[in-house]
């Protein structure tokens, strides 16, 4: 039995593995531009984050009804379940799908029938965090929110994601209030690529729970400190970093000293189908390259729980917490 974790840094989108994307693209008449599960597979070779969005937002064109999310969803769940996984709190791309002419309707109803079912058939708690396009327009961010407005009750909280560089978090800052004046959470994306500077603004413009990322913390120990004083969680995807060469190799990855430091870290798998893991996956790799030993291990699946948005439900968190203490390796 794999360790309990919660995983909270997971685009939805970035789980659609080569095999399902022939099939869909078979069924929905979408032209891929591979003919092969294996040249597909062989594309997966990344010089940064453009240049894996620019294969991440073509691979979606096969995702077009209802009946495509949920499958999407349900294969993730499935997977995620064998990996330990107890709890998800996952992203999608409303603009990814809405720019296709995929209504907003389709891609949440979609989502919701797989985690609807979740508990049952995974075991798996779910929760729905809407991802704004940082390379739009702040408009269609808003625009989007808008949209949403029928779906609020699926959706726990916004984030901010896509092409980091140039695009800083104050530019949602209106954005960001109204989800908040809607009652939703918020995190985001901040120093992926992208400075300690937006990891400021995201915290002190956008006011996010959590940082998405925050693997550039390191470079500014004010921020650190300040991280460290409010233990503002930051979910980091090692995998993601190496794949997307933000470190060079996994050894390198500062995970390890960020630990160290009194940074409130978790492990997550960001797009799994791209980036050669599933978190439990991502567990096993960095406790290999990273030499981590078992209580390091369990110190990241409880942070997992306590990062995550299960205030509501204190009871079940603390439950989760106890399949953690009670595990054994
Ligand atoms: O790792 C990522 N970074 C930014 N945007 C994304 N959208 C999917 N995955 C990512
Ligand atoms: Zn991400």
């Amino acid at each position: 039995m794999p360790l309990p974790k919660a995983e909270l840094h997971l685009h939805i989108e970035g789980t659609l593995e080569p095999e399902l994307a022939f099939e869909l693209a078979s069924r929905n008449a979408v032209v891929l531009p591979c003919s092969t599960t294996e040249e597909l597979r062989r594309a997966y070779l990344f010089d940064d984050l453009q240049s894996f969005l620019d294969l991440y937002y073509a691979l979606m064109a096969v995702l077009v009804t209802e009946d495509d999310f949920d499958r999407l969803a349900d294969a993730y769940l499935a997977r995620a379940a064998a990996q330990g996984v107890r709890h998800a709190e996952i992203f999608f791309d409303p603009q990814a799908h809405t720019a296709r002419g995929v209504p907003l309707g389709t891609v949440v109803e979609g989502l919701a029938r797989a985690l609807d079912r979740s508990e049952e058939r995974h075991g798996i708690s779910t929760q729905l965090i809407m991802c704004f396009l940082r390379d739009e327009s702040a408009e269609s961010a808003m625009r989007t929110l808008e949209a949403a407005r029928p779906y609020l009750h699926r959706i726990t909280a916004v984030g901010l994601d896509s092409a980091e560089v140039g695009h800083p978090p104050s530019k949602f800052r209106e954005v960001y209030d109204a989800a908040r004046a809607l009652g939703l959470r918020a995190v985001a994306h901040a120093g992926e690529e992208g400075p300690p500077a937006y990891i400021w603004e995201a915290l002190d413009i956008l006011r996010v729970e959590r940082v998405d990322h925050g693997l550039r913390s390191l470079e500014d120990p004010e921020l650190v400190k300040r991280l460290v004083r409010d233990q503002v969680p930051l979910t980091l995807c090692p995998l993601s970093n190496v794949r997307l060469r933000a470190v060079d190799v996994l050894e390198d990855h500062p995970l390890r000293a960020m630990m160290d430091a009194g940074l409130l870290v978790t492990v997550n798998s960001d797009d799994p189908a791209y980036f050669g893991g599933y978190v439990g996956d991502t567990f096993h790799a960095v406790r290999e390259a990273l030499g981590l030993g078992q209580e390091q291990l369990r110190e990241l699946a409880r942070n997992s729980f306590r990062a995550s948005f299960l205030d509501h439900d204190e009871k079940r968190r603390q439950a989760y917490l106890a399949e953690v203490d009670a595990y054994v390796f």
